[in-house]
């Protein structure tokens, strides 16, 4: 015990600030998303219609939050788990781009940096979404 080199280098979610550090991301990326929906030529206002003109957005909202909170804490090794749906059944029917993954990818992105995540953090939770997006595009 005691030198350095032993100790399990720690997760992600433990490096982004814990529960606090991926709540951070995921109200960053959705006040992101909302914004870029206002927008002339949005490219993500599409996809997004039908949670914006739910009378019950504020429900529907809080529970996309709790599953992307959810699932962003199980996939960085934090101890929350991901109850909702497949990434495939979530974005099923959507036919979602390229240009509306990327202008989301960017929004993430833009979400990593003002969290003030480090370079590695940063690589390795765009390999997350990188890895999710065969399920997400195009179905
Ligand atoms: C890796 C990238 C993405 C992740 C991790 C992700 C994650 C999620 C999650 C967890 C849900 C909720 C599933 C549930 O309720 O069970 C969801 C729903 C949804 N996603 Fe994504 N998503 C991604 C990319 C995108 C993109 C690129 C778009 C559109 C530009 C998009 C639009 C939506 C919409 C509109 C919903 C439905 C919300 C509702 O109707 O309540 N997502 N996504």
């Amino acid at each position: 015990c005691g030198s350095k080199e032993d100790e399990p280098e720690p997760t992600l979610y433990e490096r982004m600030g814990g529960l606090k550090g991926v709540e951070g991301f995921v109200d960053v990326l959705m006040a992101n998303v909302a914004n870029e929906t206002s927008v002339q030529n949005s490219s993500m206002l599409r996809t997004h219609t039908p949670l914006l003109t739910d009378p019950d957005k504020p429900a529907r909202l809080a529970r996309l939050r709790n599953n992307f909170i959810n699932q962003m804490g199980e996939a960085t090794g934090g101890p929350l788990k991901y109850t909702g749906m497949t990434m495939l059944s979530a974005h099923k029917g959507m036919m979602i781009t390229e240009k509306e993954w990327s202008v989301w990818r960017q929004a993430a992105d833009a979400s990593m940096a003002s969290n003030n995540l480090g370079t590695k953090e940063k690589a390795e939770l765009a390999k997350i979404l990188d890895d999710m997006k065969a399920a997400t595009v195009g179905h």
